[in-house]
């Protein structure tokens, strides 16, 4: 026996009602689906937009409901404390609700789901409308909302000592379906009757409400066919990558509805990968468990907008990977063994190619689909007729994808079109194709073919060539089809195929044809730099890799040591000890434990390193680099004035530590101008004309924009633009105002610096600088104490007590063995290369050279000495 009501119960249920109203979640109220749906083509912006406004939609409903809740729940508490004779409060219906078995088990209803109690105003909806009632039925009981259901209602019985017993809850007696508002409406009255007369015995009008299957509601549908006896992901012993691309001819009309169907449709699956969806169709690059590899293909030739338009189906990699070897096949994570993918993200991009075209083309008309063996067979007529010398006859093979992928592999005689990104690929092709007939043929070809639907569309309908045809289904089905087709044939594509997952590459050859761009070894490693803010693309060698971190360069090494810079998720080498940001950094040497506790570099030294990299390629070894930079700077720093004399600019690295040094001095003692005659004033000299002018380039961006970001930007484009677009500086000098003047700058163009500071030490020629506070002695390497000399012999040149700085003096360590004597008789290894014989002779001869200046300067009186073995050895000298 159980009273109708207590007052902990309403307050229990209330409370539960506030969690079921916010629990509406995407099935909910028609306002959110509303909003969730995207109408045309929306760009990113105004996806992320809508996507707030959904966010504040439910955010503003659910403390809308909270709200009406909360208001419930006082009424609700002063209603049952206020005594119920009063006719000033409406009146409360008790309903109590109990669902029938069948129910019950469907839906697999809890303890407390299966029955309850319900209390309804007299003044509420819920007694005059079936949907209301329901809708309040919904929020106590939410399961039910999976179902669809009949209510009929009833009464409780009374007994004459007041004694109220609950019908049972599959009694049919006296009960009748409440199926319309007029049910609803008619229970509620009988029950104002039933109280009205029975008054002295209830507390308020109680009606019961069984809850019963509808026996015409339609089956739930069942499981697509593939999915019947398919078995389970989870117990795969491999996983198979895979990729495709569909251009369906009318489009993706809803792409975001179409992004939620596929995560719902592959849910099963267990596949993980990275999926972008657009107007224009659908990418994906994959990873599969193998066991269920047949039902994912199905379920995709199923979906519409896949099915007919995936062309050459989906691309599958010849090998699956154990499970074993998937979980180590992604580049590794902070030096831990990485999966290729984690996670399934199907995302809403505005395209799924980004092309950078101002309008898009015809994707169905783009040139024929070559099957892979047609295309091994053209590839390998194309070798012969070149190596007959009738290559006029070969057709033109354009390799469609950037320089990181062509560098690591290409077919034979294929064209990279070098490019950084796709946007680039128009203008270089106008260029490149500009002389060739129309009707020339044209093969192209890409990873897995995508790129080459839109570089195809643009060949034929842009620029009007009539014989194009594309690798069907890319390098990736090209390679499966010679491993499944015709495996001993030799493949006509060379080293490694550049793939977008986790292990960003697939050795189809062993040829390795990239070299690393920190030591030009040969290698097929592709990383992205570690640095996030720079992150780019690059390919190195493990012993690079290793020896920086994971980065680019000196300036990213150092910011990432220093821990500013966090590690990207995903990217991180082998063999490198590096942690998230969170953790701290593991110092594999004291060299990288001092660069880590030492102020980063600005982020201008890495684009100073690069565009040497990139527009001196020979040379780029000779800049100061990171830890060498940094001293140079604090060396000017500490200089009385910031002037300072640079022999050997090279592209100007350390040019730019000595402004940024000298302009430190300046600041300090408060000059605001600096030139030849008085101030902060940096001057510098190089033979090299090629290297001058980029040295000009660089530095005016310095003197125009500082050493900040601007000047990065600036700097990065420099390079984009390349040496040609570089002018050449004719002049013999260069004068620009660094920090808004306050330190002077000049670049000079010499035939030989040396030379030249004779004559300033002399007092003789056009410049005549006032004296400087710091030398820096970066030319050739083999005058080093005439350098000096010329320091030391005036004051001209160097004021006293000022310093001269000269660089490379422990040469690659092999001054100790000079000191030793053992390059005394220069006897070479009879059994080396004349190549590395001439080299060995030059170092060594060198090494004497360092050496016999490391014993005479140390020796002069004029001076005193601290050799500092920092990079490739500095001499600090005092002038006395
Ligand atoms: C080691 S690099 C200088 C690197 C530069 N200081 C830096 O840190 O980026 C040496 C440069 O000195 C130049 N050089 C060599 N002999 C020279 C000479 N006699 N007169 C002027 N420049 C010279 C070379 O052309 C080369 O660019």
């Amino acid at each position: 026996r159980r009273s109708i009501s207590t007052p902990s119960f309403i307050v229990r249920r209330t409370a539960s009602r506030t969690y079921s109203a916010s629990g509406w979640g995407s099935s909910g109220p028609p306002l959110m689906a509303s909003t969730l749906r995207v109408q045309g083509v929306p760009t990113n912006l105004e996806l992320v937009e809508q996507r707030l406004a959904t966010f504040r939609a439910k955010k503003d409903a659910r403390g809308r409901a909270v709200q009406q809740s909360n208001e419930r729940n006082q009424r609700l508490k002063r209603l049952l404390y206020n005594t119920t004779d009063s006719h000033t409060v409406p009146i409360l219906y008790a309903i109590k609700v109990s669902v029938c078995d069948e129910l019950r088990q469907e839906l697999k209803l809890s303890g407390r789901e299966k029955r309850g109690r319900v209390f309804v105003e007299q003044e509420s909806a819920v007694v005059t409308s079936l949907n209301a009632l329901k809708f309040e039925l919904h929020s106590f009981f939410r399961a039910l909302r999976k179902s669809s259901f009949i209510l009929s209602a009833g009464f409780p019985v009374i007994e004459e000592d007041g004694t109220i017993i609950s019908s049972a809850e599959n009694a049919t007696d006296g009960f009748w379906d409440v199926t319309t508002d007029e049910d609803v409406a008619r229970t509620f009255r009988v029950a104002d009757e039933l109280f009205a007369e029975k008054r002295h015995l209830l507390k308020r009008p109680a009606i019961v409400i069984h809850v019963r299957r509808d026996p015409n509601a339609p089956l739930p549908p069942r499981p697509p066919a593939y999915l019947q006896s398919m078995p389970d992901p989870n117990q795969s012993k491999s996983m198979t990558m895979l990729s495709f691309y569909a251009f369906p001819p009318e489009g993706i009309a809803d792409p975001e509805d179409f992004a939620q169907t596929l995560r719902k449709l592959w849910k099963p699956f267990h596949a993980l990968g990275r999926v972008y969806v657009a107007q224009e169709g659908v990418n994906a690059q994959m990873s599969v468990p193998t066991n269920v590899l047949e039902q994912f293909r199905t379920c995709c030739r199923e979906i519409r907008e896949l099915g007919t338009y995936m062309e050459n189906g989906i691309n599958i990699d010849p090998k699956p990977l154990t499970v074993e070897d998937f979980a180590t096949a992604g580049v590794p994570v902070n030096g831990k063994p990485a999966p290729p993918f984690r996670n399934l993200h199907v995302r809403v991009r505005n395209q799924i190619v980004a092309d950078g075209l101002d309008q898009s083309l015809d994707w169905q008309s783009a040139g024929y689909d070559m099957p892979p063996m047609e295309w091994h067979e053209k590839v390998k007529e194309a070798k012969t007729l070149r190596e007959e010398g009738r290559e006029e006859f070969a057709p033109l093979i354009i390799d469609c994808r950037n320089t990181y992928e062509t560098s690591v592999g290409r077919f034979e005689g294929a064209e990279p079109l070098e490019t950084e990104s796709f946007r680039e690929t128009w203008e270089v092709l106008k260029d490149r194709l500009a002389r060739t007939p129309k009707d020339a043929p044209i093969m192209m070809y890409c990873t897995g073919g995508i790129r080459c639907v839109k570089v195809g569309a643009y060949v034929t309908q842009e620029m009007g060539f009539t014989n194009v045809s594309r690798l069907a289904g890319g390098i990736i089905a090209y390679d499966r089809k010679l491993s499944e087709e015709a495996k001993e044939e030799e493949p006509m594509f060379k080293g490694t195929n550049f793939v977008f997952d986790g292990r960003l590459g697939r050795a189809i050859t062993d040829d390795t044809l990239g070299s690393c761009i920190t030591c030009a070894a040969e290698t097929s490693l592709v990383s992205n730099c570690l640095n996030d803010n720079c992150h780019q693309r690059m390919i190195q060698c493990q012993d690079c890799k290793t020896a920086f971190h994971g980065t680019c360069s000196d300036a990213c090494r150092n910011r990432v040591l220093n821990g500013l810079m966090s590690p990207r998720r995903g990217l991180v080498s082998s063999g490198v000890a590096l942690e998230s940001k969170t953790d701290s950094i593991v110092y594999s040497s004291l060299d990288d434990y001092s660069m880590g506790h030492s102020s980063p570099t600005p982020s201008i030294y890495r684009e100073l390193e690069f565009n040497t990299k990139a527009l001196i390629p020979t040379g780029s070894h000779m800049v100061s680099g990171a830890s060498q930079g940094r001293l140079l700077a604090q060396l000017a720093s500490m200089s009385r004035e910031g002037r300072v004399l640079e022999l050997g600019t090279f592209t100007g690295y350390a040019t730019a530590c000595l402004l940024e040094g000298a302009s430190n001095a300046a600041n300090v003692i408060g000059m605001t101008r600096g030139n030849r005659e008085s101030g902060a004033f940096v001057m510098s000299m190089e033979r090299d004309q090629r290297a001058f002018d980029v040295a000009v380039a660089q530095m005016k961006i310095l003197a125009g924009s500082g050493h900040g970001e601007e000047a990065s930007e600036a700097l990065c484009a420099l390079r984009n633009g390349g040496l040609d677009r570089i002018p050449s500086n004719i002049k013999k000098f260069v004068r620009l105002e660094y920090d808004g003047g306050t330190v002077g700058c000049e670049l000079f163009h010499v035939t030989d610096a040396l030379a030249t500071m004779e004559e300033m030490a002399a007092g003789r020629g056009d410049v005549q600088p006032a004296p400087f506070d710091l030398v820096f002695v970066d030319a050739d390497k083999t005058r080093l104490l005439e350098y000096t000399e010329a320091c030391l012999s005036s004051d001209r040149v160097l004021k006293k007590g000022g310093f001269i700085v000269v660089d490379n003096v422990l040469w690659k360590g092999l001054v100790l063995e000079a000191s030793a004597g053992h390059f005394a008789s220069m006897v070479e290894d009879e059994t080396t290369e004349e190549l590395e014989r001439r080299k060995n002779r030059r170092a060594r001869k060198l090494a004497n050279k360092m050496h016999r200046f490391n014993s005479e300067i140390v020796r002069d009186p004029r001076v005193e000495v601290l050799v500092l073995p920092i990079r490739d050895g500095l001499s600090v000298i005092r002038k006395k």
